[in-house]
């Protein structure tokens, strides 16, 4: 039985790459009834580097849940518990005693670290990549947390400082929001949850705690860590000084582990491909384990309360949607990605055998390449921008097949459909060439958002919520259409 009453309402505070948002659900359904964006500033102080201030994420929360609630008036009282979702990797030392950052946020897709890599890969056999794979189920790259705080350790001294005198915290983005949520200096929970701390490098996959050989390795002392939570329980409540305050905040999830929840694949052998900057393809593998030999990350999905944790075998593209954003902003090909990518792709008939691999940051699934960089090929006196706008659509097609690829030989079951999300799937163009590139029918949710709604499904388990049947094992109906693979006048079909 349901121990909460109908008008009950669930926020979900969205801290994404480029965006913060809040929304609120209704308990059962699948869509926001109310919702605030706002936009969150990347500064690149040098090529390749890529950095937030971690207190604008925080004063973009606040925004967003005190424009929600003014929507909601009187209502915004039957908001009784909170989830948090968020982009990971994205690395956050602060002061405990202050609150102050030590360092701007390093987010996921900053590579500056690429020496730092070096530094662990010169001390494991072989150079080996995958040394450290079967402990925390990840490849040695600059995109994990570890590598960005041995670099922080390294050359920030403000870090040094606040190491030796204890009074240094890590977090990725979800355990900044929580702790600063809580109270902060004033008794904040530092905390964070399993999906999270898997992206990490630090956490061992097996016992999901945090591994003293890998803290060893890269010399991080244990107090700056915080403690490893499920994804969905009460973490604790709202402090004086924020909107909501006494609210209780009951799930925390990764963003794409979230859009694999919002889908409903909570069973094994059912996968999702979310599109947004990068772009995360996520196989359940139930409460196994599989170690990929094919260049997959193996990863927490979700860990509902006491229940055992679910895996899932990751495939994450660095440089999807962003590379609609570097065609705008560093070409000028269009003036809004929106309304135009689509038009313009489609008034060509295919890409006139351009190819533009978009590998801005190196390579990650399946080849984990740091020191790849971008091409654009094929090009004759004939290509046009819209040959090169479609080729970059392409681009994020044909690496989901690799993806895809990896995960039929790490398996051994090829999906048979793929279920997507994100900003991205409103190209129906976009989903029309994976489907025929893939070579599978390619289902997309019609909710714009599925990491929302997870987030909330989550948080709505920990209070006893059973609206949604997270636990059931059938897929409930997520709203949807489907695209079905066709052969393509240039006759790009695969099957596998
Ligand atoms: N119609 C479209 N066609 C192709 N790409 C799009 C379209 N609309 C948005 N995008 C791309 O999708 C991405 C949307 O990202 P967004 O959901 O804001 O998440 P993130 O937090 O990952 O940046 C942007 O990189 C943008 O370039
Ligand atoms: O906010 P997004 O969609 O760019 O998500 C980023 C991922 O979580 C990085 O691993």
């Amino acid at each position: 039985m349901e121990k909460v009453h109908k008008d009950t309402l669930i926020g979900v505070i969205d801290a994404g790459t480029r965006t913060v948002k809040f929304c609120v659900f209704r308990p059962g359904h699948t869509k926001e009834i109310a919702e605030h964006t706002v936009d969150i500033v990347t500064h690149t102080p040098q090529e390749g580097w890529s950095e937030q201030d971690p207190k604008e994420i925080l004063s973009a929360v606040r925004k967003c849940i005190e424009n929600v609630v003014q929507q909601l008036g009187l209502e915004a009282i039957n908001i009784i518990t909170l989830g948090i979702t968020n982009q990971r990797e994205t690395t956050i030392l602060w002061d405990k005693t202050t609150g102050e950052p030590l360092y701007n946020a390093i987010v996921w897709n900053d590579i500056r670290t690429d020496s730092t890599v070096d530094i662990i890969l010169a001390k494991v056999p072989d150079n080996n990549t995958n040394y450290f794979k079967n402990i925390c189920g990840l490849p040695i790259s600059p995109y994990f947390s570890a590598f960005k705080i041995k670099w922080l350790m390294h050359f920030a001294p403000q870090v040094k400082k606040a190491i030796k005198a204890e009074t240094c915290l890590f977090g990725t983005v979800d355990t900044w929001i929580l702790w600063n949520l809580t109270g902060g200096a004033k008794g904040g929970k530092h905390y964070t949850d399993v999906t999270n701390a898997s992206r990490t490098f630090l956490m061992n996959i097996e016992l999901l705690t945090w591994d003293p050989l890998l803290l060893h390795t890269f010399k991080i002392p244990a107090n700056i860590l915080p403690e490893i939570k499920s994804s969905s329980e009460i973490y604790g409540r709202v402090a004086r000084g924020f909107p909501l305050e006494n609210v209780r905040i009951s799930s925390i999830l990764g963003n794409q582990q979230a859009s694999l929840v919002g889908q409903r694949c909570l069973k094994e052998g059912q996968a999702k491909n979310t599109y947004r900057s990068g772009c995360f393809l996520l196989y359940n593998t139930g409460i196994s384990k599989v170690q990929s030999t094919h260049g997959l990350v193996t990863t927490v999905a979700y860990k509902f309360g006491s229940k055992p944790a679910v895996y899932a075998l990751e495939g994450s593209v660095a440089v999807a949607g962003a590379a609609m954003k570097w065609l705008r902003d560093n070409m000028g090909f269009m003036g809004d990605i929106q309304k135009e990518t689509e038009s313009l792709a489609q008034e060509v008939f295919n890409t006139g055998d351009v190819y533009f691999v978009p590998a801005f940051k190196g390579l990650y699934a399946p080849y984990w390449r740091k020191d790849a960089r971008g091409i654009i090929c094929g090009l004759t006196a004939f290509s046009t921008k819209q040959h090169i706008i479609r080729a970059a659509l392409e681009a994020v097609c044909f690496q989901t097949r690799d993806i895809l690829e990896a995960m039929n030989k790490d398996c051994g079951i090829p999906l048979t459909k793929l279920h997507v999300d994100g900003k991205m799937t409103v190209n129906s163009l976009l989903m029309q060439l994976q489907a025929d590139i893939s070579g599978m029918p390619v289902v997309r949710a019609q909710s714009q958002d599925i990491t929302a709604l997870g987030t909330a499904m989550a948080a709505g388990a920990a209070e006893g919520i059973k609206a949604w049947e997270i636990y059931s094992e059938e897929r409930e109906l997520v709203p949807s259409d489907t695209f079905l693979p066709t052969s393509t006048e240039s006759g790009k079909l695969f099957i596998f």
